[in-house]
Parts: C-alpha cells; structure tokens; sequence
C-alpha cells in the first residue's frame, strides 16, 4: 500500500492543478460537442484538462498506461492490463460544467494487477479532495470517512442519474427503477450528476447508496474504492461482485440494503467498456432495443 503513497500525492498534486483550468473555464462561454447522445457533452476543457494530466503522468512515470475517457472518445483502445493504470475522467459532469450547475469532478483510479491501489475524487467547486488507498481509509480534505452503516432500506436516501441515454428502452428502465424503490419506501431520491460525486456522498454517510446502469469505469473506478474503504460495499446491479468494466454499479453503506436494491433494479442491456466497440451502437452506448 505505502508502495503507492507518492503516486497518489502526485495524482494529488495535479487533479488541484487541472482544477484551476476547469473553475477558470467554469464561468466563461463554453463550446459544446456531442458524444453518443444530446446529453453526452464534451467540451475543449475535458479534452485539454485530460491531455494535460496524461502529459504531467507520463514524465514522471513513463511506464505507465492509460485509460482516458476522452482519449478512449477520440478512438484509444480501451484496455485494462496487469500494468500500472491511471483511470482518468477529466471533468465528471460535463453537463453540469457547461450549465454551470456547481457540481464537477476529476476522477483518477490507480490500478496495479487489475486491482485498484488508489482512488481520488476533487469536486472542483466545492474544493472536497476525496481519496483512499487499498487498506489505507477514506478521507476528505484529510478528515476520515465513515458510511451511514446504514441497513434498513425504507430508513434510506438512495442517489442515482438518468444517465446520457434517451433511448425508450433506458429511459422506462431508468424510471421504473426509481419507481419501484420509492414504492418499497426509500426516503428519498437524489441525483448530482456525477457518478464520482453520487458515489462518494455514500463514503461521507449523506447517501445510504448509489446506483448506476451505463457510466464507464473513468467515472467510478475511483469512487469505488473510496466506498470501500468507508465500510460500504461496492456491487454489480446484479448482487454480484463489482466489476468496473460492466457498466453496471451499486455502493452501499451495508450489504443488506445493497442486495435490497440489487432485489428491485433491473438493467438495460449494456456492452462492457472492455468490449470491442465495433460491436456498440451509438459510439459507445448502451445497446437498446430501441422501443
Ligand atoms: O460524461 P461525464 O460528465 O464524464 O460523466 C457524467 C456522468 O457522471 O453522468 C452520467 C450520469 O448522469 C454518468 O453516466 C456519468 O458518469
Ligand atoms: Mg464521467
Ligand atoms: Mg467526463
């Protein structure tokens, strides 16, 4: 664990860095572009601040691989090997971003053997530096984190998005979902839009759990483990083990009220993010059947 303790620092060091370019740009006219959906946005500053991250990495650590969701948008394989792996989501958000809805993240995983050794997650605006190290604890602007522990899912506040999709298919999946969990009862429903963020108000104990179907592994590799290390849990929708290239996520403050959830929610058909993407529709969308 301490092995890594100078690549998190560093991870450190930079996400407050690009984080000056993304709050500069925060307030200034924006050019938008189009991912996979009208709602998949991507601006010059995701692009910039992501070259800018791989740049400074890549000096100190030339041996290194890299998974970028903007790299990966603009046609870099994505693949995760045995090797030491930064998992980058430059700006988690970006429709806040260019709406100026004060919620955006970088989200940056270290993964070694496949293993995540690291997660960081700075929510820019609100200057909260969340991190944690495989055996290391969970903190935020070096305070630690606990989960609610919270096991009684009608005492819960569940946090979830709708996602980029607008297909029927996902979207009747999406809000049947939310449907059948406020009729269990849960307490409440809340979206940040960002996954990073949704994900780690589980680790501070204001969300009793996340869920998720079709953000990619950028987006919660990091917040993952920031969970884990919290006392949550980190499963597929499924119940099964968490895999972060399914696509498919629940983090919750105990494993009751994370088998509670796998038990309502379905999913909609989703290609893998290590999948070959010749064979997703929609540039790297979930596959639906477009009811
Ligand atoms: O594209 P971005 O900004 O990096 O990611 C935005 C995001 O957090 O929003 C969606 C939920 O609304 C998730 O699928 C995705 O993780
Ligand atoms: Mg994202
Ligand atoms: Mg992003």
């Amino acid at each position: 664990m301490a092995e890594w303790t100078e690549c998190m620092n560093f991870g450190i060091t930079i996400a407050r860095q690009a984080s000056k370019v993304i709050l500069e740009a925060f307030r200034a006219k924006k050019d938008v572009m189009l991912k996979s959906s009208p709602a998949d946005l991507v601006t010059e500053t995701d692009q910039r601040v992501e070259k800018m991250l791989i740049s400074r990495i890549r000096e100190r650590y030339p041996t290194h691989k890299f998974i970028g969701e903007e790299s990966v948008a603009a046609g870099e394989k994505l693949e995760l090997t045995d090797s030491p792996t930064w998992i980058i989501d430059p700006i988690d958000g970006t429709v806040n971003f260019v709406h100026r809805f004060p919620f955006v993240a970088i989200s940056i995983a270290f993964a070694v053997n496949k293993q995540t050794e690291f997660g960081i997650v700075y929510s820019c605006v609100e200057d909260k530096m969340y991190r944690a190290q495989r055996g290391g604890g969970a903190f935020v602007n070096d305070v630690p984190l606990h989960t609610s522990g919270q096991e009684d899912i009608t005492k819960s506040l569940v946090v979830t998005e709708i996602g980029a999709e607008r297909d029927c298919l996902a979207l009747c999946t999406m809000t049947t979902n939310i449907m059948n969990l406020l009729a269990i009862p849960i307490q409440g429903i809340r979206a940040v839009g960002t996954a990073a963020v949704d994900m780690v108000l589980v680790a501070t104990g204001g969300a009793d759990a996340y869920y998720h179907i079709g953000m990619h592994c950028w987006d919660i590799a990091a917040s993952a483990l920031i969970v884990t290390e919290a006392g949550g849990v980190v499963l597929d929708t499924d119940g099964s083990e968490f895999d972060m290239m399914s696509r498919k996520v629940i983090a919750a403050s105990s494993m009751p009220v994370a088998k509670r959830i796998a038990q309502v929610v379905r999913a909609f058909p989703c290609t893998r993010d290590d999948e070959d993407p010749a064979r997703v529709n929609n540039g790297g969308h979930c596959i639906s059947s477009g009811l």
